[in-house]
């Protein structure tokens, strides 16, 4: 390499980097055979934000994703990162600046984990320790066990391999992650474990991200944004989830996200924007006498018994108070406990399913020190949704 590429080549990565928004224009993709994958795409995914491409099969994502990449060529339009063509950009040096994770990891079945996440890495040349302290920096952020970097990809479970999979795409840092379907082919459990850990690196790392989904529950989970496709890749709806939830743009769109949309709202907004009531509560050592008469005054069915940390010791029914003995210390009797414990940063959806199982009409609510802030119950939650 002359000095000159050199330069050329540095200020290429440099440029890459620092702008990473991805933007379709006029997109349009048609294979040999004429089928139309992709049908003029316009399109801007903001840098450092994960926007979800979701659609029924066949609509184009994956086709939409690898051209970003150059797996696949464009046919109409262009598509910019950052204000650079990517057609412009040799298509080797632009992997290497987009990680890429697949559906079934991907991984070199005969290379251990360690050279699998190693691969870029080697590639651009780094030096030895250099590639070592980043594997194991990786293996930590994915939150694999180190002693798995020794091991070969089939003597890891699919969460696992999927994890490796992330680890290589990010090995070399790139300002672009395109994931395809990357927790499809792994079982529920672990799929929602594996969304929760992503969602908390994506906050640490801020990559501009563009994953496939078929399953309109992750890309609402997951996206910033989501960009929902219908037949013959043409984009329905590029929205955040909450704007598609409230504002859907067509009747394809209401159908996609399915008959439980207002469950979905419910999923995207925290107990801490509502405005709670104070509810009806006593201190542990309250006398039967005078629960009884806060019950009476206020027509509820039942307190909120706390301890001396202000933290719910359980729930004080009427018909458990009415029998008791006038003088007795309420924490004497039999409370009914809460199965679930209510935070400020849970969602309403969460809180709705709390509700359900609570023993009272209401669920106390607590900050994070477990301290009660307040009461939510259900007509609060329906008034919500209308
Ligand atoms: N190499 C190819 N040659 C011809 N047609 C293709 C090729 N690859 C994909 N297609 C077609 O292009 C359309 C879009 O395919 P694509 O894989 O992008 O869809 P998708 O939304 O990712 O689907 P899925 O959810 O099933 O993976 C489909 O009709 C598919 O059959």
């Amino acid at each position: 390499m002359t000095n000159e590429s050199r330069q050329r080549a540095s200020a290429e990565d440099r440029d890459t980097h620092d702008s990473s928004a991805i933007v379709f224009e006029g997109v349009t993709k048609r294979y040999s055979d004429g089928t139309v994958a992709v049908e003029t795409l316009d399109l801007t995914l903001p840098a450092g934000e994960l926007t979800v491409l979701v659609g029924p099969s066949g609509c184009g994502k994956t086709t939409t994703l690898r051209m970003i990449n150059q797996l696949e060529t464009l046919s109409e339009g262009r598509l910019l990162i950052g204000d650079r063509d990517v057609t412009s950009v040799d298509a080797t040096r632009l992997r290497r600046q987009i990680g890429y994770v697949m559906q079934h990891s991907g991984l070199f079945p005969h290379k251990t984990i360690a050279d699998n996440i190693a691969v870029v890495p080697r590639l651009l040349g780094w030096d030895k320790t250099r590639i070592r302290e980043r594997v194991a920096a990786l293996v930590e952020l994915v939150g694999l066990d180190e002693t798995l970097a020794r091991r070969y990809p089939h003597q890891l479970s699919g969460g696992q391999q999927q994890r490796v999979g992330l680890a290589r795409a990010l090995a070399a840092d790139p300002p672009i992650l395109l994931m395809d379907e990357p927790f499809a082919a792994v079982d529920p459990i672990v799929r929602t474990h594996l969304q929760e850990e992503f969602l908390n690196l994506q906050r640490r790392v801020q990559k501009t991200i563009v994953m496939v989904t078929h399953d309109i529950d992750e890309a609402m989970k997951l996206g910033d944004r989501v960009a929902i496709f219908s037949q013959g890749g043409k984009l329905a709806q590029f929205d955040t989830p909450a704007r598609l939830l409230s504002a859907p743009a067509s009747e394809f769109v209401v159908d996609f996200i399915g008959a439980d949309r207002e469950l979905r709202r419910l999923a995207l907004e925290r107990l801490d924007s509502m405005e709670l009531d104070a509810g009806l509560t006593a201190p542990r050592d309250e006398i039967v006498a005078r629960a009884r008469s806060y019950l009476q005054q206020a027509g509820s069915g039942g307190i909120v018994v706390l301890d001396e940390q202000r933290a719910p010791l359980g729930w004080l029914d009427w018909e458990t108070l009415k029998q008791a003995d006038d003088r007795a210390r309420i924490d004497s009797l039999p409370l009914k406990a809460w199965r679930h414990r209510l935070y400020l940063h849970d969602n309403l959806r969460s809180a709705l399913n709390a509700l359900i199982s609570s023993p009272g009409e209401v669920m106390p609510v607590l900050n994070a020190q477990g301290r009660y802030v307040g009461v939510i119950d259900q007509l609060q939650l329906t008034r919500r949704l209308s």
